[in-house]
């Protein structure tokens, strides 16, 4: 199945997610370099580029880790430029992180729990419910079995199952996936797409960073590259890994 067999989302919708010219510098380096882009909702916009191209930072600003030098984040239409992190993971921004982070000395439970407790308006206003709401999603991406475990005795693609149920139980309406697929075997890579397939439907914006190109094709609506900042492509994902300065830039010196 490819992304095709989805419905197209509605082109005339608000994006959940749009920015414009969104720039940083570190010093004299210059990140991301005025990007502008935009995620429809039930879309997924799959991000490649090379190591350092710009991919995390431009996460990390739409999540409210760093502060844009230049642009503008719109979530919804609201300039968010400004709202710390946490007020972010209220409007129904979530993410994930390269290296998974459980809280440590905790069950699976209780770490998916805190994701509940935290998450969009404030979220679940008793214990009972975000109890509840953890364990549905800890059934979703099929931790059900181990929901008693300590979290960070985990395995690899265990940990990945947590950090997406995480950020799903936060009932975000933007999840930002930041290389959820490194380190994993070809099996669970392709465990890891059917999830995320599964997710579509549920009414969010999507935006995947991803090394794992046939994953990508697969799985995008459409597909961003970055090079040194910059973005180079924006398109459906066969029209880009077919464009030649995509090529250059990155599919020549990769075969996934
Ligand atoms: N906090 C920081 N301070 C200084 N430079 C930074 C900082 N964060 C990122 N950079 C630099 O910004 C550039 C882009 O880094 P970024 O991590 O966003 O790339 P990436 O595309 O996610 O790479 P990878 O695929 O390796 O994860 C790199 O040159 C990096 O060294």
């Amino acid at each position: 199945m490819s992304a095709q067999n989805h419905p197209a989302p509605q082109a005339a919708a608000a994006p959940v997610i749009e920015t414009r010219g969104l720039t940083k510098r570190f010093q004299g380096l210059v990140s991301v370099d005025a990007v502008s882009f935009s995620i429809a909702e039930d879309e997924i916009l799959g991000v490649i580029g090379p190591n350092g191209a710009g991919k995390t930072t431009l996460v990390n600003m739409i999540s409210g880790t760093y502060a844009p030098s230049a642009g503008e984040i719109l979530f919804r239409s609201e300039r968010i430029n400004d709202l710390p992190a946490f007020r972010r993971a209220h409007l129904g921004i979530a993410r994930t992180f390269q290296v998974m982070k459980p809280f440590p000395g905790m069950t699976v439970l209780d770490n998916v729990t805190v994701g509940a407790l935290f998450g969009r308006d404030g979220g679940e206003k008793s214990m009972p419910r975000a109890r509840e709401t953890a364990r549905e999603w800890l059934e979703f991406t099929g931790l059900g079995a181990k929901i008693e475990a300590q979290a960070d005795a985990l395995g690899g693609p265990d940990r990945k199952r947590l950090e997406f149920a995480k950020a799903l139980a936060m009932g975000p309406k933007l999840l930002l996936l930041d290389e959820v697929m490194a380190g994993l075997n070809p099996v669970e890579v392709d465990e890891v797409v059917e999830l995320i397939r599964k997710m579509r439907g549920h009414g969010m914006a999507m935006l995947v960073i991803e090394h794992v190109v046939k994953a990508i094709r697969s799985l995008s609506d459409r597909v961003m590259v970055l090079h040194h900042g910059e973005k180079i492509a924006d398109d459906d994902p066969a029209a880009v890994l077919e464009d030649p300065r995509v090529i250059e830039a990155y599919l020549g010196k990769r075969r996934t």
